[in-house]
């Protein structure tokens, strides 16, 4: 263990080491040539608790010197080889450590002084008495034990004091002390390192010079700290001034540093009016400058959205909330907005999720430059923006920055190369007629955009009392469709598709319908988007897998033909992990033949994550289902998917069958669909067919399947099961058509 006796510090130039071990019994020479002499002075000091050397000579005693390490020598001065004063040179070149007691003969004066000049502890004439060498002998190991006591001490002493500077000066805080009139009395190295200010450029300064001006206040109290019990000033929080410039030495560059201080007064007692008298601070300051950024950075996402950089719904909460105390108080109107982007979820699912993102940075950068100062723009989440507009002169300022966010909104946006038009439906709710309170204003405006959205989207509406009605709908038509789940409401419905040859039903597609226990039958059309907004799209599309296998497990056992059975995907399930599992095991329990099913996406679930999409279909190929592409021409798709996707058919779009309306036109979009589809090997089916012609110039075109209300509408699973049971038989066919 490191103690202040030996501890090291950067900087030293070498260990302490003490001269005498103290535990051991002091080391005396003893140096005289008379035998009789030597051996009685021998006699004298045996047995008192000293190791005795001897020697008689001059030479004997260099070597002993040489060798061995003395803490006294009883030197004789007249020595037939090498003289006494020789010897004390000797030891005093050589820097032995070890007293020297002369005893001599000699009479004359210069003896004494020449053994003293050089370092004699003492001189005894000879003949001594015995006491009188005793006592000397005492002396010298006394004194010699002090002096080296003392050494030490001063040695530990100035370890200690090392060895505390060191923990002040290498401590991460500052550490200063001031006196009664706040003039920095110590500052530590840190505070150079931190603040950029040298130990002598701080000494004598009032601590003011550091202080940022709008902390000056706070840090009187702080600074001047008298107390030094738990009352004393703990964590303030101060701005310093750091100097500016490029010095090495410092942590950072900026001008200001926030520190947490704590401080106590210094008190010595004062022995006249016995009590404690004040002479200055002592302070500790750390640095947290960074934890104060990180703070700030947090708090700042806390109430900013990150993609956008706008407020989110927390601050506007709060902006709204200042902005209705000042209208209340100024008697004046606010207009709350809500926007809703128009076509944002198609752009999302077709281009992806990045594109997306910087769509709705672009339209945030566009609204935003379409207020004034004052003016609140934030995000909701989603496509979803909201506006505070305080201060109205009238409803017409409000519908003046609608027209020019529809209109901003309208310009094409380029997201990396891909030109995206997009639109939007604004709601707006005016205080106070509208609502007077932040949740209410919110309300009615989101409710005037879904007023928008309904009827046709791209446009503003101020909210209006009658409006309620359409909300309730909406959250009423939310209710039903999932209580619809839950009391099976739902049902498929199966449209024949027809092979225009033999008129035989060759598949058909599942459609799914809601049996509304007031509105009757609805098509897909009419709540399964609905469904894919409000996020009941998955349990729907479970439900559909298990209902469809269920069917199909009827129409193989009644003994009908087991035609094909194409089933629509929603991009959300697809999405989803477990959607390939989930298919694979309906098929088990159900015992349906892979081959039986095809799936129908549209081009849009290729392009909006390909790899995903072509993994996830892959793995359905290899189990032996097949894929269609639904819509065809109708997305953004290019041809390039065709190739990298394992499709096996493709569906020409409605809206292209319903523009042949006589069989001797020509309709290019229909004819090049017909033969990408042959150039590629692929499987035709046309739908939407309504009428003969359409039915005729497909089939003289090359397209040989046909789906649509021409032939069957979507029908129920009986009806289906039914028209496959009395179709006509090939072979009855080929009769007829012999
Ligand atoms: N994920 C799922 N999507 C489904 C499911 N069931 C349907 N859908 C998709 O919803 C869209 C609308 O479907 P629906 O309202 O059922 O309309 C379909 C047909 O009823 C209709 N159709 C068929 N023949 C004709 C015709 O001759 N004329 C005419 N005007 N309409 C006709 O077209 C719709 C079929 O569309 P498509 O799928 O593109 O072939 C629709 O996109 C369905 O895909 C489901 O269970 N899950």
């Amino acid at each position: 263990m490191m103690n202040a006796h030996n501890a090291m510090f950067p900087g030293d130039p070498a260990p302490f080491s003490p001269t005498l071990d103290t535990d051991s019994q002091p080391r005396l020479l003893l140096v005289d040539d008379e035998p009789r002499l030597l051996s009685s002075l021998y006699e004298l000091l045996k047995g008192r608790g000293y190791q005795l050397t001897t020697a008689s000579s001059g030479a004997e005693a260099l070597a002993h010197l040489s060798r061995l390490r003395f803490d006294l020598v009883l030197l004789d001065l007249r020595l037939p080889d090498i003289g006494g004063h020789e010897i004390m040179d000797f030891i005093n070149e050589k820097g032995i450590d070890a007293d020297v007691i002369v005893m001599s003969g000699e009479v004359g004066i210069d003896a004494a002084i020449g053994a003293l000049k050089r370092g004699a502890y003492d001189y005894l004439r000879k003949p001594y008495a015995r006491e009188e060498l005793l006592h000397t002998v005492t002396k010298a190991l006394k004194g010699r034990r002090l002096a080296i006591d003392n050494e030490r001490m001063a040695n530990q002493l100035e370890n200690s004091e090392k060895m505390y500077r060191y923990l002040v000066d290498s401590s991460p805080d500052i550490i200063y002390t001031l006196n009664h009139e706040g003039r920095f009395t110590f500052v530590n190295d840190r505070a150079y390192q931190l603040l950029g200010y040298s130990r002598d450029e701080l000494l004598g300064k009032h601590y003011s010079v550091l202080v940022h001006e709008e902390d000056l206040e706070r840090a009187r109290y702080v600074f001047n700290e008298r107390r030094v019990d738990e009352r004393a000033s703990r964590n303030v929080e101060l701005r310093l001034k750091c100097r500016g410039g490029n010095s090495q030495d410092r942590t950072f560059n900026t001008t200001l540093m926030t520190i947490s201080l704590n401080a106590i007064g210094m008190h010595v007692p004062d022995q006249e009016v016995k009590k404690l008298e004040f002479f200055g601070t002592y302070g500790v300051a750390r640095d947290i400058t960074d934890r104060k950024r990180a703070e700030e950075v947090i708090s700042y996402q806390a109430y900013h959205d990150i993609l956008t950089d706008l407020p989110n719904r927390i601050l506007f909460k709060d902006r709204l909330g200042l902005a209705v105390i000042q209208a209340k108080r100024k008697k004046t109107e606010l207009a709350v907005m809500f926007i809703d982007l128009d076509r944002f979820k198609l752009v999302n699912d077709t281009l992806g999720h990045v594109k997306g993102d910087e769509l709705l940075q672009q339209a945030a950068t566009r609204l935003k430059d379409c207020l004034r100062k004052g003016d609140t723009l934030a995000r909701q989440g989603g496509d979803e923006f909201t506006i505070v507009l305080p201060e109205l002169r009238d409803r017409d300022d409000a519908r003046m920055v609608a027209d020019k966010f529809l209109e901003t909104l309208q310009q094409p946006f380029d997201l990396d190369g891909h030109e995206v038009h997009i639109s939007a439906s604004i709601g707006i709710a005016i205080y106070p007629t509208d609502g007077e309170s932040i949740d209410e204003l919110l309300r009615h405006a989101d409710i005037a955009m879904y007023q928008v959205k309904a009827l046709g989207k791209n446009g503003h509406s101020f909210y209006h009392t009658s409006m309620l009605d359409v909300s309730h709908q909406k959250i009423a038509l939310e209710q039903a469709l999932r209580r619809a789940l839950e009391q099976d409401e739902l049902e498929m419905y199966y449209q024949p598709q027809i092979d225009a040859l033999t008129g035989r039903i060759v598949g058909a597609e599942a459609l799914m319908r809601w049996n509304h226990p007031t509105r009757g039958v609805l098509s897909a059309g009419e709540f399964l988007p609905f469904a894919e907004e409000n996020g009941l799209m998955l349990p729907i599309s479970d439900w559909m897998i298990g209902a469809l296998c269920r069917d199909m497990l009827q129409w193989n056992n009644a003994g009908t033909d087991h035609v094909r059975l194409s089933l629509n995907l929603s991009p959300q399930y697809l999405d989803r992990g477990d959607f390939f599992e989930k298919m694979r095991n309906a098929l088990v329990r159900y015992n349906i033949a892979p081959g039986q099913i095809e799936v129908e996406i549209t081009e849009n679930i290729c392009i909006r994550n390909p790899q995903y999409a072509i993994e996830q279909l892959n793995k359905l190929c290899q189990l032996g289902v097949s894929v269609a592409i639904d819509d065809f021409g109708t997305g953004y798709s290019s041809l390039s998917y065709l190739h990298r996707f394992p499709i096996h058919t493709v569906k020409i779009d409605q809206s292209f069958v319903k523009e042949i309306y006589e069989e001797g036109g020509h309709y290019p979009v229909i004819l090049a669909i017909i033969s990408i589809a042959r150039g590629l090997g692929l499987n035709l089916i046309a739908e939407g067919v309504e009428t003969e012609e359409q039915a005729r110039y497909l089939r003289a075109n090359g397209c040989m399947t046909m789906q649509g209300y021409l032939y069957y509408r979507p029908i129920p699973l009986g009806e289906f099961m039914k028209s496959l049971r009395t179709q006509p038989t090939l072979f009855g066919l080929r009769a007829i058509q012999a």
